[in-house]
């Protein structure tokens, strides 16, 4: 049953939480709460996510390469009017992406979405929204609650006595490509939902330092290593934050293994020096024994970084800190803990520690004035703290 719309509402009061600074706070009340009632309200209604970046054309959509059916995500609804993305398990946490695969065909991961959030929040970027674990009962909370045909029509029950769903797909629908239940119920990750396009315009920029989505292709920043010269001269990155910004994403992509950031949003009303948001990190933790160095291109060849997100680093690499404890730590919270298994929480120490290896080599070439940039962020300029929805 709907409650009725509550000002205090979590969801609500995440949304007003929003500011130039992040997605949320840092200590915020209305993260915890919101994590809760993701986990533990009843969906009223399940449906296909509108692509909502085609609703603003921002999309190059031809450059993402979408595997017909294997992208499998539903926007579900709660009783307090609240929704969040949910993206199914795919893939056990214990398994490992094989090595063969391209980036851009790999699993989409639950865990890692949840994973993402949480070490977001420790680098103190808040950009990634709050995403929580639950075990959906997908009969209940998904089939029964749905009113669009086409969602019921996917449904089925395997020869195991399984309720399983595939994606919304025009053609090829295979039912290989499904996720089951047992016989019921499902892991999944559940991320909040961001304030509705009208209220808060983003756009959907193109990664300067994007990958060829196909088998052979290069793209220049991989075989040009003055690339970032370049990428220096071109408005937005030749002035403001933003190079610094995509920088800290690099960093991010890096400790959570992720090749498939080919674009990233932001919202227009904080303008070009306004924060990125870390969306879609389901490709992230798939494989704990190698360290993509490529994605860390943006610090290698830049020699950039903020001075607030190198002290965070050093602090989380001192031995009483240690990231991979932070880390545990923190997962613990979430109702499908352990979320990463040992080796993953232990990379990111690994990681870390290679960051911070490129970080010295850029100080030895360049000398730290020139590497270590102090952030332009004005704690107390008049727009800062800000709401996203105010005018
Ligand atoms: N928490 C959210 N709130 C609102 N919109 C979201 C949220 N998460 C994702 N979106 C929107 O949905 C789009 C698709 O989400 P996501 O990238 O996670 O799924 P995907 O299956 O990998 O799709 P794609 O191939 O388009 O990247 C995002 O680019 C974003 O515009
Ligand atoms: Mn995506």
């Amino acid at each position: 049953a709907l409650l009725p719309l509550r000002p205090e509402a979590s969801w609500l009061q995440f949304h007003l939480g929003i500011s130039r600074d992040g997605l949320y706070p840092r200590s915020s009340p209305a993260v915890g709460r919101l994590l809760q009632d993701m986990h533990d309200f009843a969906t009223v209604s399940a449906d296909y996510s509108q692509d909502e970046k085609a609703l603003l054309g921002a999309c190059d959509c031809s450059q993402i390469v979408k595997p017909s059916g294997v992208h499998l995500k539903l926007v579900l609804r709660f009783q307090d009017f609240g929704k969040a993305m949910f993206k199914p398990m795919r893939q056990k946490r214990e398994e490992e992406t094989p090595e063969d695969f391209f980036y851009f065909v790999d699993f989409q991961r639950h865990n890692a979405e949840i994973a993402a959030f949480h070490l977001d929040r420790i680098l103190d970027f808040r950009r990634v929204p709050p995403t929580v674990g639950r075990l959906i009962n997908i009969t209940k909370e998904i089939l029964e609650v749905t009113r669009n045909e086409v969602l019921q029509s996917v449904f089925f029950i395997s020869p195991a006595s399984n309720v399983c769903f595939f994606a919304k797909c025009p053609y090829m629908c295979k039912t290989e490509y499904a996720v089951c239940g047992n016989p019921h119920l499902l892991e999944g990750s559940l991320s909040a939902f961001l304030p509705s396009l009208n209220l808060a315009p983003r756009l959907s920029i193109p990664n300067p330092w994007i990958r060829s989505y196909s088998f052979d292709g290069k793209e220049e920043w991989e075989v040009n290593p003055l690339y970032c010269d370049t990428v220096r001269e071109i408005y937005p990155y030749s002035s403001g934050n933003r190079l610094l910004n995509i920088v800290d994403m690099a960093i991010f992509d890096f400790l959570i293994g992720n090749m498939d950031r080919h674009h990233y949003e932001m919202f227009t009303k904080f303008g070009d020096d306004g924060f990125l948001l870390h969306l879609d990190n389901a490709r992230g933790f798939g494989r704990h024994s190698h360290d993509e160095i490529s994605i860390l291109a943006p610090l290698s060849q830049c020699c950039v970084i903020k001075r607030t997100t190198l002290l965070h680093l050093q602090l989380l690499a001192e031995p009483e800190y240690q990231l991979s404890a932070v880390m545990r730590e923190s997962l613990l919270q979430d109702p499908l803990a352990p979320v990463l298994t040992e080796p993953h929480l232990l990379a990111l120490d690994r990681r870390l520690q290679l960051i911070l290896k490129a970080v010295r080599k850029c100080i030895d070439l360049h000398g730290e004035a020139k590497v270590v940039a102090n952030d332009t962020r004005q704690p107390e300029s008049p727009t800062s703290g800000q709401n996203i929805l105010l005018r």
